[in-house]
C-alpha cells in the first residue's frame, strides 16, 4: 500500500532531552489521523518535526517517499508543502475573510485565486462571508475559516494540533465532523492532535497513543477501544476499569465467576488485569449475580453509573436515563464480552 506520510524509528532530542523516542507510524494518501496522549508526552514536538521545525536525532520522515527529515537531510518546512493549523492559530485581523484564504495563494492567478476562495466557502458553509473581519465571526466560524486558509494551496499534507480546543465541546463535536467531511472532499491526507477521545474517534482513520514520547498503538479507532494491546492505552482510551483475575485451564476467574471466551482460549496460565469497558456490563434485573449502585452521573440519554461487586472491586455500566437507579441500591448484572482484553498482571504498569 502506497503511504503518504512514513516514520521510521523518528527520536526527537531538545536541549539534550529525549522527547520523542523512536517512533514509527504511517498514513495513506487521503487517511487522518490522529494522535492522542497526556500532556508533555511529546505530541506537539512530533508534529513539529514533520512540519520541519525541530530536526530529528535517528529515524526519518518520509513525505511520498522522499525523506524530508533524518540526521543528514532537514528540508525547509516552506519546501514541504505541508498546511498547518496549530495551537495559536490566529487569523490576520486586519484582513478580510478572502484575504485571509488568499494568503497562501497569491502566486495563483487572480482568476484561479477567486475561485479557489469560492469553493472553499462554499464547502465551510461561510458562502457570503467573504467581506466580513475576524472579530465580526464566531470561534467557530473563524477556526473553519483558518481552516480554509491553511488547505487553500492544497498541502499534501495538513498538521492540526488542537486545532479546536479553545472551543465549547458541543462546538467541538460539529466541527470535528465538518471537517473530517472537509479533508476527505479535498483529499488531504491530516495528523491530528488533540486531548479529546470524542474528536479523534469522529475524525481519525488511524489513531494512536503516545506515553513519554513513544506510541504505544496506532490503528483504527474501534480496535483501540476494542482490544488495546497496552494497558496504558486502555487505561488512557474510553472509559473502562481494569480487574484482577486469572486464566486457568484457558477460563478467566475473577469477581465475575469463571468466564469462558475465544480470546484467551490460547491463553497460558496466569495472573491477569483484564478491561471491562461499560458496555461489557448489562443491567439485567434477573441475574443472579449482583452489585451495588455506589455512584451515578447523568450523561443526558443516560446515566453511567459505578458498581460495586461482590469483592469491592468497581466498574462502569451504562442504564437509561428515564429510570434512574437509586444510590446504594442492588442491582443484577450480566456480562457480555465481545472481546475479552487481558494483559499480564506482572507487567502491568499504570500511572497513578
Ligand atoms: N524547546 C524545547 N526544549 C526543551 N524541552 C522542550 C521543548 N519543547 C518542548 N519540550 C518538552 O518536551 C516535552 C513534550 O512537549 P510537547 O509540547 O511535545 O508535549 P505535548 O504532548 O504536545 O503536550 P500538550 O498536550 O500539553 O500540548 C515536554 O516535557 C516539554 O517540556
Amino acid at each position: 500500500m502506497s503511504t503518504l506520510l512514513n516514520l521510521e524509528s523518528v527520536s526527537i532530542e531538545l536541549s539534550g532531552n529525549r522527547i520523542v523516542d523512536q517512533l514509527s507510524l504511517s498514513l495513506a494518501p487521503g487517511d487522518i489521523g490522529c494522535l492522542l496522549g497526556p500532556s508533555g508526552c511529546g505530541k506537539t514536538t512530533l508534529l513539529r518535526a514533520i512540519a520541519g521545525f525541530n530536526p530529528v536525532s535517528s529515524g526519518k520522515i518520509s513525505l511520498h517517499d522522499k525523506v524530508v527529515s533524518s540526521n543528514s537531510t532537514q528540508l525547509a518546512t516552506e519546501k514541504r508543502n505541508i498546511g498547518m493549523m496549530f495551537q495559536d492559530f490566529s487569523l490576520f485581523p486586519h484582513l478580510t475573510v478572502e484575504q485571509n484564504i488568499r494568503f497562501g495563494i497569491e502566486d495563483w492567478s487572480q482568476s484561479e485565486q477567486e475561485q479557489r476562495v469560492k469553493e472553499l466557502l462554499l464547502r465551510i458553509d461561510l458562502n457570503g462571508y467573504q467581506k466580513r473581519y475576524p472579530h465580526e465571526l464566531s470561534g467557530g466560524q473563524q477556526q473553519r475559516i483558518a481552516l480554509a486558509r491553511a488547505l487553500a494551496p492544497r498541502p499534501q499534507l495538513m498538521l492540526l494540533d488542537e486545532p479546536f480546543s479553545s472551543l465549547d465541546a458541543e462546538l467541538r463535536e460539529i466541527l470535528a465532523h465538518d471537517v473530517r467531511h472537509l479533508l476527505k472532499e479535498e483529499n488531504i491526507t491530516a495528523l491530528l492532535v488533540t486531548h479529546d477521545q470524542q474528536e479523534a474517534f469522529a475524525m481519525a482513520d488511524k489513531a494512536g497513543v503516545m506515553y513519554s514520547g513513544q506510541l504505544l498503538q496506532w490503528e483504527t479507532p474501534y480496535e483501540l477501544y476494542h482490544e488495546p494491546t497496552h494497558e496504558l492505552v486502555a487505561d488512557f482510551i474510553g472509559r473502562g476499569v481494569l480487574l484482577q483475575g486469572e486464566v486457568k485451564d484457558h477460563k478467566l476467574h475473577s469477581a465475575f465467576g469463571v468466564i469462558e471466551h475465544d480470546d484467551i482460549k490460547k491463553h497460558p496460565n496466569m495472573l491477569v488485569n483484564f478491561l471491562v469497558r461499560p458496555d461489557d456490563i448489562v443491567l439485567n434485573k434477573d441475574s443472579a449475580m449482583k452489585a451495588i449502585v455506589v455512584g451515578k452521573g447523568f450523561r443526558g440519554s443516560h446515566y453511567l453509573y459505578t458498581l460495586e461487586l461482590s469483592d469491592t472491586s468497581r466498574v462502569l455500566a451504562v442504564g437509561p436515563s428515564h429510570q434512574p437507579l437509586d444510590d446504594g441500591a442492588t442491582v443484577g448484572i450480566d456480562v457480555d464480552f465481545d472481546h475479552l482484553v487481558v494483559f499480564d498482571a506482572s507487567l502491568c504498569e499504570l500511572p497513578d
